[in-house]
């Protein structure tokens, strides 16, 4: 197919569209400054291909490079990310598109078509500029022949609306309904089982999280207690005060990282419902006193050792914190640091440390299927063969948990993942070996509704706005 052949459709256009500009020089040299975003874009895909690397690692590194801020930042964000969130969909429909399996075709042209994929389907950007950019980035880097490939597969995959290319390649809805919802929101279907099955009863909800977890997350900020308010915090960035957390800021965009508060220190980036997660830890009733003992066992990168550490630091209480990877130890120390908290570099099935804590919380690794929204690449990554691994970890994590909790004292176990081997399927272990009784973890989460049956708790993103949090206290009989 010629490569000067454009599609005449067009979408409509939105901020960042280029294609309303001059037609661009074909000098290599200056392919960076012409299209910055979608270069960019492209450049981390690449990374996420060729070495496993996570895009929200990549990108804001790439953007202090090559300087570049506002609409063209928002642009580069939204293509890379939206591209790594949706690549299952965009790879059937791109493999259809071609008349080949998605292995046949070279990685770096996977890249672009996936980018330009990913404009036409899932953006409002006009199918001119969406091919244009894409064949412009091809020919300058591989040469005439690769582009016009890449030009015949976008205007093909230009010729139908996601609708439509959703209704000709995702499983029969009424065959296959969890199928077919995974395919229009690109999850891979073991992912969209899990949450069905931790839905239980309201997996009819299924669709809405499904969706909630495909779009652009809001930011959360974390206002630490003792240093700043929500409020103040709100009136400095111009975000809004959180629903849940009092300590919650949200914000509509940007790059938190440049903000004062948060390069201060008085203010961090975390979703609410880990905030939840740190502040249930620090509710739960104790059998006898508080002698604030407590322990953080699972601690890196130190999100909610912060946290919890600026907390027991208002009652002159001290944080142990337990992190086997001395880089993320190393993460806990920089976030805790000016917190009474005492970083140990140690596996927390073995920590060494004595037992007799009052608190103790299990912040489990995870699969982190409940944070998706937030690592844009996670949910191609992960496979169902991933959970055993992790569900023998977090039990006995939750058994050295128990042994280090004094009589009475309370153990918070929580995964950043809603998959029922990882949550209930635990602690229900815990509970009939070591005969710890479960408490109700709803009257740790005042004010936050639609918490279910209990005695745990599942946050979901679609109704409460977080990640998918679950957590569960657990008090150990005197
Ligand atoms: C879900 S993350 C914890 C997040 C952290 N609580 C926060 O809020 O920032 C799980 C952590 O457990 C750590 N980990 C993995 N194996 C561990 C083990 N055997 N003992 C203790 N921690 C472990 C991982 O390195 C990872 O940093």
């Amino acid at each position: 197919m010629n490569e000067s052949r454009r599609p005449s459709k067009s979408a409509g256009s939105r901020p960042g569209d280029r294609s309303r500009r001059p037609k661009r020089p074909q000098n290599p040299a200056s392919v960076g400054a012409v299209d910055a975003p979608r270069s960019v874009a492209r450049d981390v895909l690449r990374a996420v291909r060729e070495r496993d690397a996570y895009a929200n690692l990549v990108l804001p590194n790439l953007l202090r490079e090559r300087k570049i801020s506002g609409r063209d930042a928002a642009l580069a964000t939204e293509l890379a990310y939206g591209a790594c969130r949706a690549q299952g969909l965009l790879d059937a429909v791109i493999a259809s598109a071609a008349g080949r399996p998605i292995g046949e075709i070279d990685g770096p042209l996977l890249d672009v078509l996936r980018l330009g994929a990913y404009q036409l389907l899932r953006t409002r950007i006009g199918a001119h500029a969406a091919v244009a950019t894409s064949v412009d980035l091809v020919r300058i880097e591989a040469g005439s022949g690769k582009a016009g490939f890449v030009n015949a597969v976008l205007r093909r995959v230009s010729e139908k609306t996601a609708e439509q290319w959703v209704a000709e390649l995702a499983p029969d809805a009424s065959k296959d309904p969890v199928g077919h919802l995974a395919f229009e929101f690109a999850h891979p279907k073991w992912i969209a089982q899990a949450f069905a099955d931790a839905l239980g009863p309201k997996a009819g909800e299924l669709r809405d999280v499904l969706a909630a977890d495909d779009s652009r997350p809001v930011v959360h900020l974390v206002a630490r207690p003792g240093e700043i308010s929500a409020d103040e915090l709100a009136l400095i960035t111009g975000g809004e005060i959180g629903k849940y957390s009092p300590y919650a800021v949200y914000l509509d965009g940007g790059d938190p990282g440049r903000l004062e508060p948060v390069r201060e220190q008085l203010a961090g980036v975390q979703d609410e419902g880990s905030q939840l997660v740190a502040r249930a830890f620090t509710l739960a009733p104790l059998d006898g006193a508080d002698d604030g003992r407590w322990l953080d066992l699972c601690a890196g990168p130190g999100g909610k050792a912060a946290l919890v550490g600026a907390l027991a630091g208002i009652e002159g209480w001290r944080l142990d914190a337990v992190e086997p990877a001395e880089h993320r130890a190393e993460l806990v120390r920089k976030t805790t640091r000016e917190l009474p908290v005492d970083v140990h570099v140690a596996d927390g099935r073995e920590s060494g440390l004595a037992p007799g804590y009052d608190r103790v919380l299990v912040d489990a690794p995870c699969t982190g299927l409940g944070a998706l929204r937030r690592r844009p690449e996670a949910r191609w990554r992960r496979t169902a063969s991933d959970v055993a691994d992790l569900v023998r970890l977090q039990r006995e994590l939750l058994e050295a948990a128990i042994g280090l909790v004094r009589p009475g004292g309370v153990v918070l176990y929580s995964t950043c993942s809603p998959h029922l081997s990882e949550t209930v399927g635990v602690v229900a272990d815990a509970v009939r070996r070591f005969g710890v009784t479960q408490l109700d973890t709803r009257e740790l989460l005042p004010g936050v509704p639609d918490l279910g049956d209990g005695p745990s708790v599942q946050l979901w993103p679609h109704r409460h706005g977080t990640d998918a949090m679950f957590m569960a206290a657990l008090r150990k009989p005197m």
